[in-house]
């Protein structure tokens, strides 16, 4: 649904250049929640504001729904009103949800669709319809200062469905709020997403709203994306950074007596009881040093650090056994010998 190749965006200002995208090639699947993550000044904003052409990309290109968005930019004036068209089906959230404080919560849903030429009962029709959709049809008449940051952030989400877009990005749209109401805008997010088949790109720095929300992540640094893959197989891939950060495990490293592994659990083995068949079948003594689990996309993943007896050669079965019911099973590093 969202295909970036080679993204660029370079800033010069008073004869500096600042690199903040440096060849983003992105694949945003239609129908799923995607989430980019990254720290302050990591390219994010840049990203998400290329790929509605809200920023021209200093070079590359940006494909949304089949349509080639940087070729219409670049087509002189009867461009502008294609791009506008195309921009339509893409709805944007904001962070400070830039509502228009003087306009009522309808009115400022409305906006895109006077923009859009709508008619007046048109408008009205389609402004209840998603108050109603997000939760917010007591508010149509009040105006944005009464209400709270969620019920804002509700409004700014109403706004940009106006245009029945098929793709919303959200720029940190939950940075602004606490972690309840974070929670319930997330939910909301996951809710169009299942009932109106809505592509959504986010970005955020939490990682938090990655586990929560996101089917697909990718992580950037300095302008590029260093790692990306759906959830679930960034915890099934070996070293993954986006995994460890997602389910971080502390523990002591292996040593000649023993050997730490680390169990990462997904799919149908996240239900299966494996570390108590692992302690029957070999007879060993297992201790859990640390475990996190929990539902990433509605599916249930985690990883665990155990402790077998014994150095790494003598448990090469039981690891083994590991890896055949499914599980990520990895060696984590011994103590003079780096990792396995
Ligand atoms: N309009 C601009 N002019 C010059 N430099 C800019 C501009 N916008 C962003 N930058 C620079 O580009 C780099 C990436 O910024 P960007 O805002 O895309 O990162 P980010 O990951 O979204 O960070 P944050 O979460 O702090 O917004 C930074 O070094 C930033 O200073």
């Amino acid at each position: 649904m969202i295909t970036t190749t080679g993204l660029t965006k370079v800033y010069r200002s008073r004869g500096r250049e600042v690199t903040a995208l440096d060849g983003v090639d992105l694949q945003v699947a239609e129908g799923e929640v995607f989430g980019v993550i990254g720290q302050s000044g990591a390219g994010k904003s840049s990203l998400i504001r290329c790929v509605n052409l809200l920023e021209r990309p200093t070079s590359g290109t940006v494909t949304v729904d089949g349509r080639d968005l940087t070729a219409l930019a670049g087509r002189g004036p009867r461009a502008g009103k294609e791009l506008r068209a195309a921009r339509s089906r893409i709805g944007m959230v904001f962070q400070h949800f830039n509502l228009l404080s003087s306009r009522t919560v309808q009115d400022n849903v409305e906006l895109p669709l006077e923009i859009l030429g709508h008619s007046g009962a048109d408008r009205a029709r389609r402004a209840r319809e998603l108050l109603d959709l997000v939760g917010l049809s007591d508010k149509a008449k009040a105006y944005p200062g009464q209400l709270s940051g969620g019920q804002k952030q509700r409004v700014g989400i109403a706004r940009a469905l106006a245009g029945e877009p098929r793709v919303l990005l959200s720029d940190e749209a939950t940075s602004a709020l606490d972690p309840e109401t974070t929670r319930s805008i997330l939910q909301l997010l996951r809710d169009l997403n299942r009932r109106l088949g809505l592509t959504v790109l986010l970005i955020t720095h939490e990682m938090d709203v990655v586990k929560t929300v996101c089917d697909s992540a990718a992580l950037m640094e300095q302008g590029r994306i260093v790692e990306s893959g759906t959830v679930s197989g960034l915890l099934a891939t070996p070293g993954s950074r986006l995994a460890a950060t997602l389910f971080p495990l502390s523990g002591d490293p292996s040593t000649a007596d023993r050997t730490i592994v680390d169990v990462t659990f997904h799919g149908d083995a996240a239900t299966q009881p494996v570390i108590s068949q692992l302690a029957r079948t070999y007879n060993i003594d297992i201790s859990i040093l640390g475990a996190a689990m929990d539902t990433v996309g509605g599916k249930q993943v985690g990883r665990m650090r155990i402790e077998l007896p014994g150095r790494f050669e003598e448990n090469v079965v039981p690891i083994g056994f590991l890896r055949e019911r499914g599980l990520q099973a990895e060696v984590a590093a011994t103590a003079e010998e780096g990792a396995k």
